[in-house]
């Protein structure tokens, strides 16, 4: 991995006008799936679909759960763009290329990013199946300088020092659990705080008691870099966890986890997920952006 690597502001545009010379849509919402949660895609309607391979500029997928293409849609009267498959930081991607798609996004005129993740769960309330909505999230990479935005700021992304204080919109939050409960799923739905480590294997248990005693809900290995990046060029983002295992904290505990087990639970519970999203997208207020 490259931490240095630098990507121009003429790279994002270049890729972001190749999908403009490919596609009508015109995203307001743009939608990240996690591991196990391409269906997300599937309620899009008229879609436009493009392989990563062959968008110029694009990081490649690797990671089983992550297909690799980008969807582009209508959903309940906005336009969408998903990403089936997301690019991780330990697949060996500099972050500048793991958050690659999400600085296209703002250039297609995307205001609004949801991300959605698989992730484990330290909180004793939040089990298998169980989805909780991001509130905040600790950076773990990047606390210690394995940030995005290292390296010259782009000024016209943003500034060079964003406030990351309140970077979960509330009034998406809020109206999450509320579908939640139209959705008669209540007792799924939680809040939490998300943390990101840098993978790829799963937590020790001393790691992963440090964790929980940190004041971390669910851990996973994705996220803030794109929620950073969304951040900072002024993006509105809602970001929820699908929790598809329970994090091992105790030595007689004889559970362990596995990458399998992460998807078999996404895709049991994704149908919840894609309906919570869709009533999400619909409900959402959008300016017309579209460039
Ligand atoms: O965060 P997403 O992409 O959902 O994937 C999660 O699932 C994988 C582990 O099973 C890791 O990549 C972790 O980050
Ligand atoms: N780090 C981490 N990532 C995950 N993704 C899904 N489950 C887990 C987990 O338990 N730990």
């Amino acid at each position: 991995m490259n931490s240095k690597e630098q990507i121009s502001h003429d790279d994002y545009q270049k890729t972001a006008d190749w999908l403009k010379s490919q596609t009508k849509h015109r995203p307001q919402v743009a939608i990240i799936c996690g591991s196990g949660l391409g269906v997300l895609a599937d309620n899009l309607k008229c879609q436009d679909s493009f392989a990563y391979s062959d968008i110029p500029g694009f990081p490649q997928s690797t990671v089983q759960g992550h297909a690799g293409r980008l969807v582009f849609g209508e959903l309940k009267g906005k336009t969408c763009v998903c990403m089936q498959g997301r690019f991780h930081m330990y697949e060996g991607h500099s972050l500048c290329k793991t958050t690659f798609p999400v600085r296209v996004f703002k250039l297609l005129g995307v205001e609004t990013l949801i991300v959605t993740n698989a992730a484990g769960s330290l909180a004793d309330g939040l089990r298998p199946g169980d989805i909780m909505i991001i509130k905040d999230h600790v950076n773990f990479p990047g606390l210690v300088g394995m940030n995005p935005l290292f390296g010259p700021n782009d000024d016209k992304f943003g500034p060079r020092f964003p406030a990351m204080s309140g970077c979960y919109d509330k009034g998406l939050r809020s109206s999450a659990m509320e579908i939640g409960k139209q959705l008669g799923v209540s007792e799924l739905m939680h809040e939490g705080v998300y943390a990101m480590v840098g993978g790829p294997n799963f937590e020790s248990i001393a790691e992963a008691r440090l964790l929980h005693r940190l004041g971390v809900d669910a851990v996973g290995m994705s996220t803030a870099p794109e929620v950073v990046i969304a951040i900072h060029c002024g993006l509105k983002v809602f970001g929820l966890s699908l929790i598809t295992n329970k994090v091992v904290k105790s030595y007689e505990d004889s559970d362990s986890v596995n990458h399998e087990g992460v998807l078999e639970v996404s895709r049991l519970r994704s149908q919840t997920v894609q309906q919570l999203v869709t009533e999400l997208v619909s409900r959402m207020e959008t300016n017309n952006n579209a460039v």
